[in-house]
């Protein structure tokens, strides 16, 4: 579920704009050579405008056209071209090698805030809510150099440029073109932000809920279609997309009148300025080839001015995005890990004591839960479905929080530990594997970089995966295909004790590692296991009984509790244990 976000209208975008600062000089560049680039704009059609006038003028007597000097103003025309043409350039490599490295910055910002919030925090948001904010949020940011920042301070350059130009040869003419052309700039697009924002927040929500309901739904596509249920969730899906687009609708009316009005406003500021250097050339000493300048720089100066309504509208949206990014990296981890192992651990034991794990739920899945592994014990923990196997493993990986309770490692706490100690001692196979887009070799060297193709090939043939592999076309180096398809489960789940056995960890942690196996295979796994984690710690969950005398102990729990404890040839000679019981349903 989506946690609620910010409100666009007070988010701080002064942190996100602090991102800049590394790159702040590229930027810099950025914003100058586009300015450069739109004053030549400014200059190439204001020139033109006078040249033009000019020429006519000069060309009513044989006199003044004689003296017309053609060369320097068709000079400052091509010189002007040139400077736009090369501005436009280097403007465009230096703002989006700004850009990109903004990018980047800020993945990396978001990706180190996220980093420390374990697997089970991040479960709050949903993987499709988490998508988004990585990869449409962190982009949005990203334009708010681009298209807010540097949009806006060109504008205002011009503007203020065009007023100079003007007002060199009239103070007042000058001084009004340069207010009416921040008014015709910024009123509309004001006015559209009072009456637009609201409807731009409403058309973020709801094209974020769209995305992540689409992305929820299509890797369930197969479901869906074996229940009938794709019609139905399709229709579905199409009225949130008809009411998006219809928030997008109303949006685009408010902007399009927005531009509309600051189109009406260049208009009237045209004629107006064209009016008054009229009166001025006939009361004043203004020469009339000036009068095409003035009309010609205003519109030339409204190139940058038109930018405007775009970088406001865009400011709603990246607000929004900040806010939702501001959510995510404000978060403060709960687990916390100290920056150095504050002791070693002396020996691979593990010794749980009075463990007690609440959920923000209420639900207790672990209560007074204590359990002592000594170093190199192998110990299988069986119960029935929900009572608290996988939640002990999340604990002892520090995914979890207790309540109550501690964990030692070799006698010391998991909480005094620095994350790649605590990391290094565990090697864990979890219920569900995942499989990289990478080749199978790297798949399994995860843990264990420096294991060779020869310890790879032995160990999956001890696992029983040979004949697998010599069916893939390129043995260790095909690639799965997305989350490990292509692979069975009981395949997919031998790859993923294969990858934890590689690991040199002290202590193995696997979570059910003969579900889905036939009797044989699941037999042969365990003989495996046993053999690679010979003097490790080995701590097993699972639902079957049958190849657990191998093991030194089991357990059994339920509720959150350890019921029964004991090495299995002593359980199963008591025949009212809870073993026996199972072993007796087996064999029945
Ligand atoms: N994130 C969570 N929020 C709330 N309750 C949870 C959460 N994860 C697990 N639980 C609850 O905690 C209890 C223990 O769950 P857990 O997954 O540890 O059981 P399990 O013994 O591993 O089950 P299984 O054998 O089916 O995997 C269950 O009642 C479960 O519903």
């Amino acid at each position: 579920m989506s946690a609620p976000s910010a409100d666009p209208a007070r988010v701080d975008l002064r942190p996100w704009l602090g991102q800049m600062r590394p790159f702040a000089w590229l930027m810099a560049l950025g914003i100058l050579l586009n300015l450069i680039a739109l004053a030549s704009s400014v200059g190439l059609i204001a020139l033109s405008g006078w040249f033009l006038s000019a020429a006519a003028v000069a060309g009513t007597s044989a006199a003044t056209a004689a003296t017309f000097n053609f060369l320097l103003p068709s000079a400052g025309v091509r010189g002007f071209a040139i400077t736009r043409t090369a501005g436009r350039y280097g403007e465009r490599v230096a703002s989006h090698e700004g850009t990109l490295k903004l990018l980047s910055r800020l993945r990396w910002h978001l990706y180190r805030a996220i980093e420390p919030l374990s697997p089970t925090a991040l479960q709050h948001y949903g993987s499709s809510d988490l998508m988004a904010r990585l990869t449409a949020d962190v982009d949005a940011l990203d334009n708010l150099y681009l298209r807010v920042v540097t949009p806006s301070i060109v504008a205002l350059g011009i503007i203020v440029l065009c007023g100079v130009i003007i007002g060199v040869f009239a103070p007042p003419i000058g001084l009004f073109a340069a207010v009416a052309l921040a008014i015709s700039g910024t009123l509309g697009p004001w006015l559209a932000w009072r009456r637009g924002h609201h409807l731009s927040h409403r058309w973020q929500v709801l094209n974020t809920h769209l995305r992540a309901r689409l992305l929820e739904r299509l890797p369930a596509l197969s479901e869906l279609l074996l229940y009938e249920r794709w019609q139905p969730e399709t229709e579905s899906l199409l009225k949130d997309q008809q009411e998006r687009d219809a928030h997008e609708l109303a949006l685009a009316g408010v902007w399009g009148r927005s531009q509309l009005l600051s189109q009406i406003l260049l208009g009237i500021t045209i004629t107006v300025v064209l009016a008054m250097a009229a009166w001025w050339s006939l009361h004043r000493n203004l020469s009339p080839t000036l009068i095409a300048l003035m009309g010609l720089s205003i519109m030339g100066a409204f190139e940058a001015v038109a930018m405007l309504p775009q970088a406001w509208q865009n400011l709603g949206r990246i607000q929004r995005a900040a806010g939702r990014l501001e959510e995510l990296t404000t978060r403060v981890p709960s687990i916390c890990f100290p920056a150095e192992s504050l002791d070693k651990p002396n020996d691979n034991g593990l010794d749980i004591r009075e463990l007690e794990v609440r959920f923000d739920d209420g639900t207790t899945a672990l209560s007074n839960f204590s359990l002592t592994l000594a170093p190199g014990e192998h110990f299988a923990l069986l119960g029935p479905s929900g009572g608290g196997k996988t939640t002990l493993l999340n604990t002892l990986v520090r995914f979890l929080s207790p309540t109550h309770g501690r964990i030692l490692l070799g006698g010391v706490s998991i909480d005094a530990l620095d994350e790649p100690t605590l990391r290094a001692s565990m090697g864990i196979a979890p219920q569900d594997t995942h499989l990289f887009v990478a080749s199978y070799r790297d798949n399994l060297k995860l843990g264990n970089p420096e294991a060779g193709d020869d310890e790879l090939h032995q160990l999956l043939q001890a696992l029983d995966l040979s004949d697998w592999l010599s069916d893939q076309p390129e043995g260790l180096d095909s690639y799965p295909d997305e989350g490990g398809s292509s692979l069975s489960g009981g395949q997919l789940k031998r790859f993923g004790i294969a990858r934890a056995l590689l690991t040199h960890a002290p202590i193995l942690l696997l979570d059910e590692p003969t579900e889905g196996l036939d009797e044989q295979t699941a037999r042969r796994v365990l003989s495996t296991i046993r053999t690679h984690a010979k003097g490790r710690t080995l701590l097993m969950i699972t639902h079957h009984v049958s190849g657990l005398d191998q093991l030194d102990r089991i357990g059994i729990m339920d509720e959150g509790h350890l019921l029964e404890i004991g090495p299995p040839q002593q359980l199963l000679e008591d025949i009212d244990s809870r073993f026996s019981a199972l072993q007796q349903q087996i064999v029945l």
